[in-house]
């Protein structure tokens, strides 16, 4: 990586303002999934064991510039207490009288967590006077948030004008992993895209087929290109404005010799529901009025034998609607597969992690993302903000 990390510089006896993406779920006030948070401990005991004072910035939610109580970051400082397994100070402020006073009063090794920085409205303008406020509560800038690392935000981005910025170990992880496997990737290289956000997603296929040997299409995205292959999809998921763009990536994919997986048999249903009738279909046969909801099991079958013969698989999106068990068999299958492979497997996207956890595959895995929309648009070939600003070694 061209960018500077920790281990580049000296933390000792330096006030370090460390942005972690703490975004975690939560449900009455209870962190429900502490991954993010696990994955910042690295960097934070990095900074703490080397006589740095750490103070932590992290959005949770979108307030949109307004304090909002149940997006306080209390129950998050608690978790974080609990897995350092030392006193976590918790400031009610974004920044301010308290907040400096805090930090004058706080001892080397220690930890404050700032209040919600989403709650300033100057936050998410990357507003000049509050990077300002940020760079001037420390001798350094952390970034560690690779989860909003494709924000231009005060505390992702502005901040880095004004002090030395350097990244955090998860960051560097992160882009080391999928930058390893973009760059220069273990052949045969297979990408599997699946979930809904079709309009999000296509993006990265157009820069996948430029890399991969192997591009697995699934979920509710694969049925815009069987639309596009000329095949009648009843119900299904439809993007109508993107089936010229699926025809100009299938032509795409022959043209560069990679070999374009499609769905050949899906798991129908009369209803979007648990307890709708079903019925497995070849590709070619789905029913006018019923909706493909999973992939099928030859599908299931093909897909996971080239997972097994791939050195390399990225994989973001499910299946199939995996939220309901009755569809959850094409997801669990892929899941399954990956889990097996010799080869190295990268999960990206908020739902593939949450289909891998749920279906007990995670620890199985050599890298589960914690970004999901960084992870899309670094894939994309996109530049990500919180990088860039970050000093070049
Ligand atoms: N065939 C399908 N039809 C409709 N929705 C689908 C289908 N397959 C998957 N999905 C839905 O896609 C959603 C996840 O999509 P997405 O947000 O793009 O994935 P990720 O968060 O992994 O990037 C899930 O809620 C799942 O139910
Ligand atoms: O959870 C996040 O994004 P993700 O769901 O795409 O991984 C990040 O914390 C970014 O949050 P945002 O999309 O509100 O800027």
């Amino acid at each position: 990586m061209n960018k500077q990390t920790i281990s580049d510089i000296e933390v000792d006896g330096k006030t370090v303002f460390c942005r972690v993406d703490f975004n975690v779920p939560m449900k009455d006030g209870e962190v429900t999934d502490d991954t993010r948070i696990k994955a910042a401990l690295p960097t934070i005991q990095h900074l703490t064991g080397n006589g740095a004072k750490v103070i932590l910035a992290s959005h949770l939610g979108r307030p949109k510039g307004e304090a909002h109580d149940e997006l306080r970051l209390d129950p998050v400082a608690e978790r974080l207490s609990d897995l350092l397994g030392a006193e976590v100070l918790k400031s009610d402020e974004v920044y301010g009288q308290e907040v400096t006073k805090a930090i004058s009063e706080m001892e080397r090794g220690k930890v404050l967590l700032l209040e919600n920085v989403r709650f300033d409205p100057g936050e998410e303008k990357n507003d000049a006077e509050l990077a300002k406020h940020f760079a001037d509560m420390a001798d350094l800038y952390v970034n560690d948030a690779f989860g909003a690392a494709h924000r231009a935000h005060a505390s992702t981005a502005g901040v880095a004008e004004y002090i030395p910025a350097v990244a955090g170990f998860l960051m560097q992880k992160e882009l080391e992993v999928l930058g390893n496997a973009l760059t220069d990737p273990e052949r045969p290289f297979t990408a599997i895209i699946g979930g809904a956000k079709v309009k999000d997603k296509i993006g990265v296929i157009d820069n996948l087929l430029d890399k991969v040997d192997n591009l697995i299409i699934g979920g509710g995205l694969a049925y815009t290109f069987v639309k596009a292959q000329g095949y009648e999809i009843g119900k299904s998921l439809l993007e109508e404005d993107k089936i010229d763009l699926a025809k100009q990536y299938m032509e795409k994919a022959k043209e560069n010799n990679v070999n374009f997986v499609m769905p050949e048999d899906v798991i129908v249903a009369d209803d979007f529901s648990e307890d709708a009738n079903t019925k497995e279909v070849s590709i070619e046969e789905i029913p006018e009025d019923w909706e493909a909801l999973d992939i099928g099991p030859k599908t299931r079958q093909t897909y996971a034998d080239l997972v097994k013969d791939s050195k390399l698989i990225i994989w973001n999106g499910p299946m199939g609607v995996f939220e309901m068990d009755t569809f959850a068999g094409g997801t669990k299958a892929v899941a399954e597969a990956l889990a097996g492979t010799e080869g190295y497997t990268v999960i990206g996207g908020g739902d593939s992690a949450a289909a891998v956890e749920t279906f007990g595959y995670a620890s199985d895995m050599d890298h589960v993302s914690t970004g999901g929309g960084a992870s899309l648009e670094f894939m994309e070939g996109k530049e990500l903000p919180g990088v860039t600003v970050l000093n070049d070694k």
